[in-house]
């Protein structure tokens, strides 16, 4: 039977990211690159970013798991996400899709349901997104926004941790990607891994929010706290709730 997770499952999963330091790829939309990047490395895991055609199938065969974002998203990077979501699938790694902004274009919500018949191990958006995604078949889907909702064939989860700031600073919920798929590297039932890593950036936010005076601040604080993270600040903060229906 599948397990559930639980603040002491999350702080193990961190220990074994910052253990195990698993390499990302992320093929990031060109606003954020910088601040995922620093998220993944933060948490412990080590990124790595190109875009470029003629690299994408070695740097995905080197990586233990993948992100794709479609923010900003050109003809050239759909022609490198095919790729790299190929690799991903022949060598069996696993890769999470972010559908940022698919409800503001009818070609970009094509391309997002084009990938979810790839298979994506996760698929995570904000409320908006998730509006419109339709049916991602056996994909874990993850709803973030004030509760993240994580939902399967069998568990929904709702994770109560985060701060009002993660809204107020870009890129959030893609550096959010990010480290979930530095958790997924680490553990196979892809519910633990996103839960963990939604738990220990949730609460890394409180944490940070603590020595904040606004968006700015708390940008540079939540990448602190990314780092700092313990695992009596996950067993104390962490606020992970099962839901029957
Ligand atoms: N009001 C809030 N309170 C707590 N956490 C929040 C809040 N709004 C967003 N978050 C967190 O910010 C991150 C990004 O979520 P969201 O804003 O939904 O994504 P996106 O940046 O894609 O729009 C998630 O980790 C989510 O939990
Ligand atoms: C991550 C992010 N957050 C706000 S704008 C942005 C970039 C999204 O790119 P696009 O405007 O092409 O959706
Ligand atoms: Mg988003």
């Amino acid at each position: 039977m599948a397990s559930f997770p639980t603040a002491n499952s999350a702080a193990e999963l961190l220990s074994r990211v910052r253990q195990r330091r698993p390499r990302v790829h992320c093929l990031m939309n060109t606003v954020v690159q910088k601040f995922t990047a620093d998220g993944i490395t933060a948490v412990g895991g080590i990124p790595s970013m190109t875009s470029s055609e003629e690299e994408i199938e070695s740097f995905v065969s080197k990586v233990d798991a993948l992100t794709v974002n479609l923010g900003t998203l050109d003809a050239a990077r759909r022609k490198v996400i095919r790729i790299a979501v190929e690799v991903a699938n022949a060598e069996g790694k696993p890769w999470i899709v972010d559908p940022v902004h698919c409800d503001y274009s009818p070609s970009r919500l094509m391309f997002a349901q084009e990938l979810i018949t790839l298979h994506p191990t996760i698929v995570r958006g904000n409320a908006a997104e998730m509006a419109v995604i339709g049916d991602i078949g056996k994909a874990l889907r993850i709803q973030t926004g004030p509760e993240d909702e994580l939902k399967d064939d069998g568990r929904k989860i709702n994770i109560v941790n985060g701060h009002p700031w993660m809204a107020k600073v870009t890129g959030t919920g893609c550096l959010s990607g990010g480290v979930i798929a530095a958790f997924m590297a680490v553990e196979p039932d892809a519910m633990l891994a996103a839960a963990a890593a939604l738990t220990v950036t949730g609460v890394s936010a409180q944490l940070a929010a603590r020595h904040a005076r606004g968006p700015g601040t708390f940008e540079a604080a939540f990448l602190d706290a990314l780092d700092t993270v313990n695992t009596n600040d996950i067993l104390s903060l962490a606020r992970i709730e099962h839901n029957e229906d």
